[in-house]
């Protein structure tokens, strides 16, 4: 039976409590403190893979859009990324969080060193977006949901934790709290509007689903590589690499 406009938002609510990184252990140790400097860069290095990703999924999805009114609705994520004449976009200040780190944006900016898990995940959402149903894209988007709450933890977990973390380098998460709400508010209203029969529901709920074990499975290929027992695999970055330091001597 097709569910209430209701039940379905707290059907896609309760998959993000169950299922959101949020809950990670990697998470856990980035927000406590514990983390040292390398697995700070190696996420810093694998999270950017995913963010210069994120422009290139909304391409694909606008590519798809037959509905101008849906794609002007859409366009603003790729400008909150890329940026525009008068914000300098996601991306960027990502790569002023790289540079914080001691790591070279340029290094960092070449996706070398990207865990090879990182990069499957990541492609796999990409592909995912160009492939499905534009409901089952959409609702893959909505992990966005969860999203304030683990950028607001952050801010405040690094800023308490690390010497690094100021304004400057932290405007990545500042910005999103700011961008976010208004993608997902338009997102959710989207996906009650159209999953509306039972079928379009699960589909748009397994999509859900297949969005957060995309996130998920990037912190567990970060934690399987960077947290003790470490085990890099071949080709990936490894500390030392790519240091802003190098660069200048
Ligand atoms: O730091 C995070 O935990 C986090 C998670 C997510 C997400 O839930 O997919 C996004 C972001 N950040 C983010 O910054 C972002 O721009 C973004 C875009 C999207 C998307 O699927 O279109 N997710 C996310």
């Amino acid at each position: 039976m097709t569910q209430t406009r209701e039940d379905f938002e707290t059907r896609l609510r309760q998959i993000g409590a169950e299922r959101y990184h949020d809950l990670h252990p990697f998470h856990d140790l980035l927000h406590g403190g514990n983390c040292t400097p390398d697995q700070v860069r190696a996420w810093v290095i694998n999270r950017y893979y995913y963010q210069h990703s994120i422009p290139m999924k909304d391409a694909a999805f606008m590519s798809r859009v037959t509905d101008p009114a849906l794609r002007r609705a859409w366009r603003s994520r790729i400008e909150d990324h890329d940026g525009t004449d008068d914000n300098e976009g996601g991306i960027k200040r990502w790569l002023r969080l790289a540079r914080a780190v001691g790591l070279d944006p340029d290094y960092v900016a070449s996706c070398e060193g990207v865990l090879p898990a990182t990069k499957f995940a990541v492609d796999a959402y990409v592909r995912y977006v160009r492939e499905k149903t534009l409901l089952e894209a959409v609702s893959a988007s909505l992990t966005e949901l969860f999203a304030p709450k683990i950028h607001a933890n952050r801010i405040q977990g690094l800023l308490k934790n690390y010497a690094f973390a100021d304004d400057s380098s932290l405007s990545y998460f500042k910005n999103r709290l700011k961008e976010a709400p208004k993608d997902v508010a338009f997102g959710l209203a989207w996906v009650l509007d159209h999953a509306d029969t039972r079928e379009k529901q699960d589909a748009a709920a397994a999509a859900l689903t297949f969005k957060t074990d995309v996130l998920w499975s990037q912190l567990d290929a970060l934690h399987s590589a960077y947290v003790t027992p470490a085990r890099i695999p071949p080709g990936a970055w490894v500390p030392g690499d790519g240091l802003a330091l190098q660069k200048a001597s």
